[in-house]
């Protein structure tokens, strides 16, 4: 159970990309604060047909319905790992796995494997949903990169973020019958482990971030808008000047919530080191150069730290106590 009380709501900028390259210095700045200080914001205009969403959702209830025998196949201990089951990250929480670039074959892999028959409208889908969504990452990077500094966008986007990959989930929540009553943990706080995360929650809302004092704070769903967040990746690329914030999902219906969650990350051989202008003169570096890889593989070893769970983030792996 879970109280109300500590909850509030935040008004984040909403980063709109009708003129993706027009956009006002005054906004850029109150973007870079909101990634400072929350590390999150709302995107839209972001040009992702609204009938994607809806027929990823359709065929997923497909998938999600289908026997836990069958989910099974793309469980934990199979040999392709797509599916999360319940009681993994939480008693209320299940999900598949798509990754990129080749979105259409990881998910074909995935539902030839539970259906025994192909069916390829769906791949085609989420295929076409990864491009768009590759493609909005990259330009929610450069926009980043603007606010960071003049003309940083042209110094780093494509050396420091040209060879980034994503991959999606796609998640169920199914909350106990009495959520209407006591709030549940749907996905308890961590930290993503990607540069960005864009995220379409559905109607029902519950996500929420942690400020720096500790409140829970809500991220409401709003309408043809999606969620950014920053990831610890970009946490250590920016020498700590974007924050990855620590959030969860709370469930406080008795509906079954949908979600779609994009990461994009580096390549897992790139070394992560702010660049000296990102540093800027005279401040400390707060992390040691490290290979990404390493970092997603300590973050899956701990114990406590295991799937979603926060236990120890990029601070433990990589920080320099100064
Ligand atoms: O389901 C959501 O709205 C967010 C999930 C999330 O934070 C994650 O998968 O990392
Ligand atoms: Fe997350």
């Amino acid at each position: 159970m879970m109280s109300e009380l500590e909850e509030d709501s935040l008004k984040l900028p909403v980063l709109d990309l009708t003129q993706p390259d027009n956009i006002e210095s005054s906004f850029l700045s109150s973007l870079l604060k909101a990634c400072q200080e929350w590390g999150f914001f709302y995107v839209t205009n972001h040009g992702i047909p609204i009938n994607l969403f809806t027929k990823i959702r359709e065929f997923s209830n497909h998938i999600f319905n289908l026997g836990s025998d069958t989910k099974l196949k793309l469980g934990p201990s199979s040999c392709l790992k797509t599916y999360t089951p319940h009681f993994i990250a939480s008693p209320y929480f299940e999900s598949l796995k798509v990754s990129g670039p080749d979105f259409f074959d990881s998910s074909k892999a995935s539902i030839d494997e539970l259906f025994g028959q192909h069916k390829p409208e769906f791949s085609e889908i989420l295929q076409e949903y990864g491009n768009h969504m590759m493609k909005l990452s990259k330009k929610i990077i450069e926009i980043i990169l603007k606010s960071l500094g003049t003309g940083y966008e042209k110094r780093f986007l494509d050396s420091e973020f040209g060879n980034c990959h994503g991959y999606m989930r796609i998640v169920n929540y199914t909350p106990p019958s009495n959520a209407e009553e006591n709030q549940v943990e749907g996905l308890g706080m961590h930290t993503d482990m990607s540069c960005i995360t864009i995220v379409f929650q559905d109607e029902l809302g519950g996500l929420q971030m942690r400020s720096k004092d500790g409140k829970w704070l809500n991220i409401h769903p709003c309408k043809n808008s999606l969620v950014v967040n920053i990831g610890d990746l970009m946490q250590a690329w920016s020498n700590g000047r974007l924050r990855s914030s620590e959030h969860r999902v709370v469930l406080r219906r008795s509906r079954n919530r949908f979600s779609l969650v994009f990461f994009w990350c580096f390549e897992d051989e790139k070394e992560v080191i702010a660049p000296n202008e990102i540093v800027g003169n005279g401040n400390p570096r707060i992390y040691h150069p490290f290979v990404c890889l390493k970092y997603i593989k300590f973050r899956e070893s701990n114990e406590v730290g295991k799937f979603e769970k926060i236990g120890y983030t990029v601070k433990d792996f990589a920080g320099l106590n100064v």
